[in-house]
Parts: structure tokens; C-alpha cells; sequence
């Protein structure tokens, strides 16, 4: 599905977001020890690691959604804050936690979603995401009423149906089967393919194999290793599926 188009669009090669010396502390306990991280229109970065290792903590200051005690985070050149509307406008997050109106349906809350982002035909948008998701059927449902993995692919639409410049994904495999998992990496190469900068949580190593232009694996809130995806993988000894 052709991507709605966010205005001013970035083109250049030079890093869309720009992580420096990034740090992250709960009280005493430092959970990222300084990352660099630098991410161009159009590039994959898959982040790997162990539960704990901090892969949420930096998607989420990646997001401008949590600040870091040092460092700094850049979004085209802008400082990253996520109340900023040129940025906002420009980047979608589906983060770990699942947050909807228990009142409104899939479509409503796919219109409320395109609406907010001032998106032209956002109805003829929301049916195109319904059906590309195979939420169709499920569109006069509340989410209540939804299976989880249903629920996720209502999360992973409300990115969709809205302009964005990065796309920044915390498991969203999670929850999925093979064929749901097989679209989503579908859908990614086709995000790419538009431009979009995505940076992808996983524990999923096909999927990190299959999309990423380059893995980043973090453990105790430090990279470890970062490279091409055959590279790093292997050298972590993992072959295929999913590595917690
Ligand atoms: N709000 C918080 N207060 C205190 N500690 C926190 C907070 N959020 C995260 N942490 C700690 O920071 C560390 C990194 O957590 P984070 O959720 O980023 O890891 P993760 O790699 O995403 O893990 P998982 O794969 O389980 O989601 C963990 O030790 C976690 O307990």
C-alpha cells in the first residue's frame, strides 16, 4: 500500500535520527550507558537483546517519549521532543504498551487517528488500512472484544493510517502468527522502500535477518555488537526464530 506522504519529506542520506551519547538512569542505576545511534531515511535498525538490556528505555527516548539524563536525541536536525508538531507529525511509534478508548470501534479509532493528523480522504485511508491489516471484518468491534493479536494489528494500524517519517516498533511481532508475522515483514520492506526510517525492537531473529540493513544488539543498556544482520547474528549463535 502506497504510503500517505508526510511534508516536508526527507530525502538526503544523512541520519533522519541521530542518538549521541545517550544515557538513561533510574535513580542509582544507570539501565543505558552512553549509545550512539544514527538511523537514514529508508534504513532498518534492528535492536536485539536480552529482557532488561534496554531496548524499550532507548526506543522510547528514540520517540522523544522519555528524556535522557545525558545526551542528546535528533530528528531531522530538531531537537527530539514529541510535543514539537513538526515532529509529531512526522513520526509513529508502536510502543509496548497498549493504550485505546474502550468506547470506540477499530474504525473509530482509525478515523480519530487520521482525522488528529489532518489526513485528505482519511475514510477511503482507514478502509485501505482495515482491509491491508484484515481488520475489515472486525472494524465495528471494541477492543474489548478483540483477540490479542487482533489488538495488535489496531496498534500497528493507527501508525498506518497517518503520515510518518520514522516508524519506530516495539516487538511488533508479538502476539502474531506466521502468516500475520510474514505481512508484517512484508509490510516493512515496503515501508523501506518508501523512505521510511524504521527502527524495529525484536526478539525475532528472521525478522531482524529479513528487514534490518543493520542489527544492533545491546546488553545491560550497552551495545555489543552492531553490524550486518548475517554477521552479528551468527555470531551470537542464533540461527533462526527468536532469541531472548
Ligand atoms: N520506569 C522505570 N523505573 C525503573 N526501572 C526501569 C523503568 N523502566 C525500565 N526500567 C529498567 O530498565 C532496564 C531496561 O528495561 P527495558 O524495558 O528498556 O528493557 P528491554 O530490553 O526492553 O526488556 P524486554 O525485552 O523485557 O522488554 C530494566 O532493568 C528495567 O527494569
Amino acid at each position: 500500500m502506497a504510503k500517505i506522504p508526510a511534508e516536508p519529506r526527507a530525502r538526503a542520506r544523512k541520519p533522519l535520527l541521530q542518538l549521541t551519547g545517550v544515557r538513561r538512569s533510574y535513580g542509582e542505576r544507570e539501565v543505558l550507558h552512553p549509545v550512539d545511534l544514527a538511523l537514514a531515511a529508508g534504513e532498518c535498525i534492528a535492536l536485539l537483546g536480552h529482557n532488561g538490556s534496554g531496548k524499550s528505555t532507548l526506543l522510547r527516548i528514540a520517540a522523544g517519549r522519555d528524556l535522557p539524563t545525558k545526551g542528546t536525541v535528533r530528528f531531522d536536525g530538531l531537537a527530539m521532543d514529541e510535543n514539537d508538531p513538526r515532529i509529531r507529525a512526522r513520526v509513529a511509534m508502536v510502543g509496548d504498551t497498549v493504550a485505546c478508548y474502550p468506547d470506540l470501534t477499530v474504525r473509530e479509532h482509525l478515523l480519530l487517528v487520521a482525522a488528529a493528523h489532518g489526513v485528505a480522504d482519511a475514510r477511503e485511508w482507514v478502509e485501505q488500512v482495515l482491509a491491508d491489516r484484515l481488520l475489515t471484518e472486525r472494524a465495528d468491534a471494541l477492543p474489548s472484544a478483540l483477540s490479542s493479536g487482533q489488538m495488535q494489528a489496531l496498534l500497528l494500524a493507527c501508525a498506518l493510517v497517518r503520515p510518518r517519517d520514522l516508524l519506530l516498533l516495539d516487538e511488533p511481532e508479538q502476539r502474531l502468527d506466521p502468516e500475520a508475522r510474514r505481512r508484517l515483514a512484508e509490510l516493512l520492506r515496503a515501508e523501506l522502500a518508501d523512505g521510511v526510517a524504521v527502527l524495529l525492537v525484536t526478539h525475532h531473529t528472521d525478522l531482524a535477518r529479513e528487514i534490518a540493513d543493520r542489527v544492533v544488539v545491546l546488553e545491560d543498556g550497552r551495545i555489543v555488537s552492531q553490524g550486518p544482520p548475517g554477521k552479528v547474528l551468527e555470531s551470537l549463535g542464533t540461527g533462526s526464530a527468536s532469541a531472548r
